[in-house]
């Protein structure tokens, strides 16, 4: 820029000769070199003056600017002084809410800029995304699932990019700003951190508020009832946040635990009243811990969980996991976690009896509790572990660190676990449930009163569970039915009442043409039975027999429900072959092998 030409400038209101044009003429020659040659050359062409063309952008660019730069003191003065504003934070629940909801508003439809999500979900999290996805399309030309073929048929989460955009709810007009902030490291990797800025004009925040009201509530009426699972979040984070969230699973319905009627409801019941806001005052006003706790013992794989989460279901609470046996885990971080439950919940604890909590002065029974006296041991000479309160038993709780199955330590005690419970600084309001297969391994202390306030005894299967497990398996009910996988429409063939197991290995329906050295497995798919149909009072019979044949009280339901999901499309077939099952079963047992030749 050769700026002494602007020397030459000079403002002579006498010297009529010089035009106004000569003006910017003379700047341009200073900002742009050349600009002197391009406009005489195009005077001369075209003969008019370039710098009234030049000029008049210039004062159109000003123009734009300097309303640009008024209009953003403007807006932020009125921001500030008559808009209000919500902020949430990406690690909340309500994000995700907001983010689901905002993404079927109108704002996002209409909106040329969007931001596209495919999210990892998990095993459990998929349902939502499943019925999304074109389940007749999930099979490639032999039969066989893809899964990357069905997941590609899943459409990204369209949502609204990072910027801002407005949208109306109910007549008034909301400003939508969605902003990065700096990152930070998560279990996953290093995650975005973001915030939502809900904002409305006014000088009250109620109607944002109304609005998250109602968007929780949209959010809790959705079809998908589901429950959350949080667990501790990784060490290294848990100085900023207690729990992470971990998967969210279609809500387990009640019916779906076979388990006594009369057993049932009395839980149901009774945690039904504890949770009755009214509750809370009831217990104040008589000086008790609104805390409530449950028991659920007895053999592996009769349903201890899976009850636990038909009630999260049920009463609408998220469940939070917590293994004793988690690296790491310190008396401090578990005074941490339950200190930080929301309001209403479930936590769980499982298999309390594993984590070898108990009274280092008991003598060791069994070859674990060996392991585990010795390694207390070592676990109290790490220092890891200290006596936080002895209220419940005074003198007798030292730290209990042991090492148990797999070789880890537990660096909780007996003592901190309890003081975790139930200690002051613990949450009221949480539904504690235990569960363990060894009752009898539990320090009383655990058990007492007041932490306990319900022990639900879980035994291996009685006649009436066996008799509904088989009906749940073959019910022919719209749910069971759309839950399994269909053949192909040219391989269907038509249910009949005398298809058995070996009906389905002599089926002729077309083989797979591929010619290819997976022949003899492709083969096979053609052989895949449909669900054989059948009336109620036919499953009701084939019920009876089916409890017949298995012995009540000498297998867990798991152990029926495995039997009869290898046997998923084929009643028949399992009543055929429960006898084989069982004598295979119950010789298993007696000599302790943990093989099966018949499953
Ligand atoms: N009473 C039951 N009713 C219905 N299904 C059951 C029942 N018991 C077990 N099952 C089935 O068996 C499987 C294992 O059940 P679950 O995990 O609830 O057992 P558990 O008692 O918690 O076992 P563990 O003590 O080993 O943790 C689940 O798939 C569940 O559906």
């Amino acid at each position: 820029m050769d700026f002494s030409r602007l020397s030459h400038l000079r403002f002579d209101t006498h010297n009529h000769n010089e035009t106004l044009t000569s003006l910017p003429s003379a700047f341009l020659e200073a900002l742009i070199p050349g600009y002197g040659v391009v406009s005489m050359i195009v005077f001369r062409i075209f003969g008019f003056d370039i710098g009234l063309v030049v000029s008049g952008c210039l004062v159109l660019f000003g123009l734009t600017r300097g309303s640009q730069f008024f209009y953003g003191k403007a807006y932020g003065l009125f921001y500030y002084y008559f808009m209000s504003t919500i902020q949430v934070e990406d690690d909340d629940e309500l994000f995700g809410q907001i983010m689901e909801w905002i993404a079927e508003q109108n704002m996002t439809k209409r909106s040329r800029d969007l931001k596209a999500v495919t999210k990892w979900v998990s095993a459990y999290d998929d349902g939502e995304e499943e019925g999304k996805a074109n389940d007749d399309d999930v099979l490639d030309e032999s039969g066989i699932f893809n899964f990357e073929k069905w997941a590609s048929n899943i459409p990204p989460r369209y949502e609204p990019n990072f910027g801002s955009d407005k949208f109306y709810h109910e007549g008034r007009v909301f400003r939508f700003t969605r902003t990065r902030r700096e990152k930070k490291r998560s279990y996953w990797g290093e995650g975005e951190d973001q915030v939502l800025d809900i904002s409305c004009v006014g000088r009250s925040t109620e109607p944002i508020k109304e609005l998250l009201n109602y968007i929780k509530k949209w959010n809790l009426n959705k079809d998908n009832k589901s429950t959350t699972i949080f667990r501790p979040a990784p060490k290294e984070d848990r100085k900023d946040y207690a729990w992470d969230r971990q998967s969210c699973r279609p809500s387990r319905p009640m019916s779906t635990v076979s388990l006594d009627t009369a057993q049932k409801s009395k839980i149901v019941m009774d945690i039904n009243e504890y949770l009755h806001p009214a509750s809370a005052r009831w217990y104040a006003a008589r000086g008790i811990p609104y805390r409530r706790g449950y028991l659920f013992y007895g053999p592996p794989g009769t349903g201890k969980t899976s009850l636990s989460f038909a009630l999260a279901g049920i009463f609408g609470l998220d469940i939070y996991c917590i293994s004793l046996m988690e690296v790491g885990l310190s008396e401090s971080d578990l005074n941490k976690l339950f200190a930080h439950l929301p309001r209403r919940c479930i936590v769980l604890l499982e298999d309390i009896d594993s984590a070898g909590l108990r009274r280092p002065d008991e003598p060791a029974t069994d070859a674990k509790d060996t392991a585990s006296s010795t390694a207390s041991d070592a676990g109290t000479d790490d220092g890891l572990t200290k006596i936080s309160k002895a209220d419940a038993i005074p003198g007798s709780l030292k730290p209990a660190t042991v090492a148990t199955s797999g070789g880890f330590k537990s660096l909780i005690s007996l003592s901190g676990l309890l003081n975790a419970i139930d200690g002051v600084a613990s949450h009221e309001g949480r539904v504690l449930i235990m569960t363990t297969n060894c009752p009898e391994k539990l320090d009383a202390a655990l058990i007492r009163p007041g932490r306990v306030d319900l022990q639900v005894q879980f035994t291996l299967a009685t006649k009436d569970q066996t008799r509904d497990i088989f009906k749940r398996m073959y019910s022919s009910s719209a749910d069971a039915k759309s839950s399994l996988p269909c053949l192909p429409a040219s391989e269907k063939r038509p249910s009949s009442s005398s298809s058995t197991s070996t009906s389905t290995s002599t089926s002729k329906t077309n083989p797979p043409t591929k010619a290819n050295e997976d022949y003899d497995i492709l083969s096979l798919l053609s052989q895949v039975p449909n669900l054989d149909i059948l009336e109620p009072e036919e499953l009701q019979s084939m019920a009876d027999q089916f409890a017949a044949e298995v012995p009540e009280n000498a297998f867990s339901p798991a152990e029926i429900q495995g039997f009869l999901l290898m046997r998923k499309k084929e009643p028949r077939r399992a009543l055929l072959e429960v006898k084989g099952w069982r004598e295979e079963l119950v010789e298993a047992k007696k000599r302790e092998r943990k093989v099966l030749s018949v499953q």
